[in-house]
């Protein structure tokens, strides 16, 4: 600092309240900053300004115990120090921080807060006059004798104190140099204080005084140097030394006793991190790395940036759970009883989850499959994950792969990069503190690809019971062992799990529920779910399971589950309103008929009341009471008006969503027999609407079909166009063959497909009709949709053992292995029929 600069500080300050320590005037702190209202400060202050004036803050010593800090601005100590922010480095890790370094200026007194937030901003006045300062170090009277006496002993300091570390060095060389005013400030942040200590340096505004307070600290220094050098001859330890300095001058926040250093290691922090890495339990290898780094540690300085990257690595060494482990407790017995009370239906996975989990009970060390649960969204899969791990008594931990597409979320990064992290698995790791967690890999079908490399490869290893012993962080650079790790996945297809991926899993498909089924999962765990997740009790709350069948097909359209429990909560939130309002109302309204809406007068008397009482009756949640609440149905069975023309079929589809019924439309017009294909088709499917022509075509004198005009090529002069509603949805695959050519057939034929009937199979180009997947959700699609007859291919005749029998006995399955067996079922009499009275047959449904 130079007597030149006459610095002036601004009148108004923002201000850091620190824990870490006390900054001094002349002295350079580093101080880490995470408190909401720091963080602002750096943010809005010192990121955003341009100007010297902008790094100016005033740093005020927190003196209130960090544990107990809150939002709350605490009572401010007096007096602070303006100092300058040199540098500001942020990190995420391992939480949210800024690290500044700041160059104390001077004091300043706190006049008067000018605001709290977001951050402390005071007026000040400014205690030390910079300006003033004795050019060659001349004080006179009393004050001088104090000043030599204070100047000898900083020299004797200096030249005990090794001059290899840059600081001392620096030191040395200004010391003659700086003004005897600023020696107190720029001694009592270097040598060893505690942070009290600093406090009443800093707060000795007098000159006179702060010498008075520095010199028996810099005594009491040398006299410990002193006294070190003594006990190094018996144990040569010369790094001690360095330490010492180097500690005291740049973390003034540490507090150091020479007595502690002397003697006891126990205190020293970079002592207890190296016993904290030698009691980790760490493998030979990790451990040697460890040593390595920790003795690269002490070497540096702390002003390093490389010394936080190091520091940081290291804590998460000593944090990972090398060789932590929870005790399985698996009871097969107790493991069914658990997956039955969490979860209804799901039969055969629950089947396949308890032999998985017998299997592991008989062998420990067994390298298993990876389960993969596949199916649509709501269906539980997350939830049975989740059941595993409690039956296992394990930790759970649940990694979201959606849209990550950059292999160092898996793998980490190196850690030459600037924020570099580790991946997800050892932060899970980290997280959960064990190394035998139960990890649900969640949505492995949505892992996406980039620049950055390809996640799914780097899964390929953390899933292989072959290799994953020696699974390699690139953060860690060294082997991690998750082969007593659990790891399931869950996906909605397979079709986009890339093959080497899907190749190490075993897949378990998770199909959709039956109206049933939903009805009973209600009941059982989405209702008493919600209920409690509102305060609710079932004494105020009553849904009947005619409501639920209500809710279930007049407002969701689902596989699985979710927006039932959705609509479920939107109930229980409109009920809980009138519970609460109940509180108010008189006993009178208690009996109002629920849903039905309470009237505004009977409210406004109801102020005045000082009944308590809730309404005692339970809202019964009746048909009224659903619409009030949920509003007009949403889904209509559209089935009936959209088959009353002739070029119309349903086709049935399978998507990641569950099974859907899907309407294919057709019209023709005059033209030059040319084919148009709308409602965002993949190629194998317009292919099928070229194979249906076709065949339709060279059967057209069969099968009696015709263009507008009559004539035998349905093609000739006309044009044909085919869509598929819904047009924003992309739709792909061979299994939409037969209901093109039955709407096509229709078409030409100008009969009226039978509206209670849809169709799923693959088509040939010589009629045959092949078999298609999905049929369980197919068909449950089909029966919610209220259809009656199912024409599937006769080589899926196998899994129509899938389907509840309850429903099996609701519908009427045609089995096909030509399509001219399809068109029979499909069409009213048959196709062609006998006799033809084209416009009188009516849509049935
Ligand atoms: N058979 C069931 N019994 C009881 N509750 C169920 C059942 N199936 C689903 N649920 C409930 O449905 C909700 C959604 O389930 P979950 O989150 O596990 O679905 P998911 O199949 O993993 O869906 P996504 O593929 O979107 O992740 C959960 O609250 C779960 O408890």
């Amino acid at each position: 600092m130079s007597s030149s600069g006459g610095i002036q500080i601004p009148s108004r300050l923002p201000l850091l309240l620190t824990h870490e320590g006390v900054l001094l005037p002349g002295s350079t702190t580093r101080f880490s900053v995470d408190s909401a209202r720091n963080m602002q400060l750096v943010k809005s202050r010192l990121l955003k300004g341009t100007s010297l004036k902008s790094t100016m803050i005033g740093v005020i010593p927190n003196t209130k115990d960090p544990e107990h800090d809150s939002d709350e601005l605490p009572s401010l100590h007096s007096i602070g120090t303006a100092g300058l922010a040199v540098q500001v480095v942020g990190s995420n890790w391992p939480k949210p921080h800024y690290t500044l370094l700041i160059t104390g200026l001077c004091r300043f007194r706190v006049s008067h807060l000018l605001r709290e937030r977001p951050f402390p901003v005071a007026m000040v006045e400014q205690l030390d006059r910079l300006e003033q300062y004795t050019e060659g170090g001349q004080l006179d009277g009393e004050l001088g004798e104090l000043s030599q006496r204070f100047y000898q002993a900083a020299v004797q300091l200096v030249g005990m104190l090794d001059m290899s570390v840059p600081v001392v060095a620096k030191l040395r060389r200004l010391l003659d140099s700086l003004p005897r005013e600023t020696l107190p400030d720029v001694l009592a942040s270097m040598i060893r204080t505690s942070n009290l200590e600093k406090l009443q340096v800093l707060d000795a505004v007098d000159l006179e005084e702060r010498f008075k307070k520095t010199l028996p600290m810099l005594t009491r220094q040398i006299e410990g140097l002193k006294l070190l050098q003594k006990t190094r001859k018996l144990r040569p330890d010369d790094d001690k030394r360095v330490l010492a300095m180097r500690k005291g001058g740049v973390f003034p926040g540490r507090q150091f006793s020479l007595e502690e250093d002397a003697e006891d290691e126990d205190g020293d922090d970079m002592a207890m991190l190296e016993r904290k890495v030698k009691e980790a339990g760490m493998p030979e290898p990790a451990l040697r790395v460890c040593l390595k780094e920790l003795k690269r540690l002490k070497k540096m300085p702390q002003s390093m940036p490389e010394y936080a990257l190091t520091r940081n690595y290291l804590e998460l060494m000593v944090e990972l759970p090398w060789s932590k482990s929870t005790t399985d407790c698996l009871d097969i017995r107790a493991a069914r009883v658990l997956l039955d009370n969490d979860h209804y239906a799901l039969e055969k996975l629950k089947r396949r989850v308890l032999e998985y989990l017998a299997v592991r009970q008989l062998k420990s060390a067994l390298k298993g499959p990876i389960l993969c649960f596949v199916g649509p969204p709501g269906v539980g899969k997350t939830s049975v994950g989740r059941s595993i791990a409690r039956t296992l008594g394990r930790e759970f931990h649940r990694i979201a792969l959606g849209g990550v597409c950059d292999q160092s979320d898996i793998r980490g990064h190196r850690r030459t990069y600037v924020g570099s992290m580790p991946g997800r698995i050892i932060n899970g790791l980290k997280m959960v503190g064990v190394n035998n967690p139960v990890f649900l890999l969640d949505e492995v079908d949505k892992l996406g690809k980039s620049l950055q490399g390809d996640p799914a490869a780097a899964l390929l290893e953390v899933l292989d019971p072959e290799q994953n012993h020696s699974f390699t962080d690139h953060y860690l650079n060294v082997a991690f062992d998750l082969s007593q790790v659990l790891f399931i996945a869950t996906a909605n297809t397979t079709a986009t799990i890339p093959p080497a991926l899907l190749d190490r899993m075993e897949v378990l498909q998770v199909p959709g529920y039956t109206q049933e089924e939903k009805v009973e999962i209600a009941h059982r765990h989405l209702i008493p779910h919600q209920l409690e997740q509102h305060g609710l009790t079932p004494q105020q709350l009553q849904i009947p399971q005619d409501t639920t069948q209500e809710i279930i097909s007049k407002y969701t359209r689902e596989a699985g589950v979710r927006s039932l429990e959705r609509k479920i909560g939107a109930i229980c939130r409109a009920v809980a309103v009138k519970v609460a309002e109940g509180h108010k109302l008189s006993r009178t309204d208690s009996s109002s008929e629920p849903g039905a809406g309470n009237n505004s007068e009977q409210e406004g008397k109801a102020e005045d009341s000082d009944m308590t009482a809730p309404p005692e009756m339970p809202i019964v949640i009746d048909q009224v009471a659903l619409k009030d609440i949920l509003g007009p149905q949403i889904f209509e069975m559209e089935v009936r008006n959209r088959l009353t023309l002739p070029g119309v079929a349903i086709g049935l589809a399978w998507t990641p969503l569950g099974g859907e019924i899907m309407f294919v439309e057709a019209s023709r017009m005059e033209g030059e027999g040319q084919l148009t294909l709308t409602g965002q088709l993949g190629d194998v499917m317009k292919e099928s609407a070229h194979l249906a022509i076709t065949w339709l075509r060279s059967n057209a004198k069969t099968y009696q079909l015709t263009n507008i005009a009559g004539c035998a090529d349905p093609l000739e002069g006309n044009d044909i166009h085919l869509h598929f509603p819904a047009g924003a949805v992309t739709k792909d695959g061979p299994s939409a063959g037969v209901t093109i050519v039955t709407c096509l057939a229709s078409l030409f034929s100008g009969r009226l497909v039978r509206s209670d009937v849809a169709m799923t199979g693959e088509i040939t180009l010589r009629g045959l009709v092949l078999p298609v997947g999905g049929i369980k959700d197919k068909v449950l699609a089909a029966h919610r949709a209220g259809l009656k007859r199912i024409i599937l291919p006769k080589r899926n005749e196998k899994d129509l053992e899938e389907i509840p029998s309850h429903i099996r006995a609701e519908l009427d399955f045609v089995t096909a292995s030509t399509l001219d067996e399809v068109l029979n079922a499909a069409f009213d009499g048959g196709f062609p029929a006998a006799t033809v009275t084209h416009s009188q047959i009516a849509s049935k449904l």
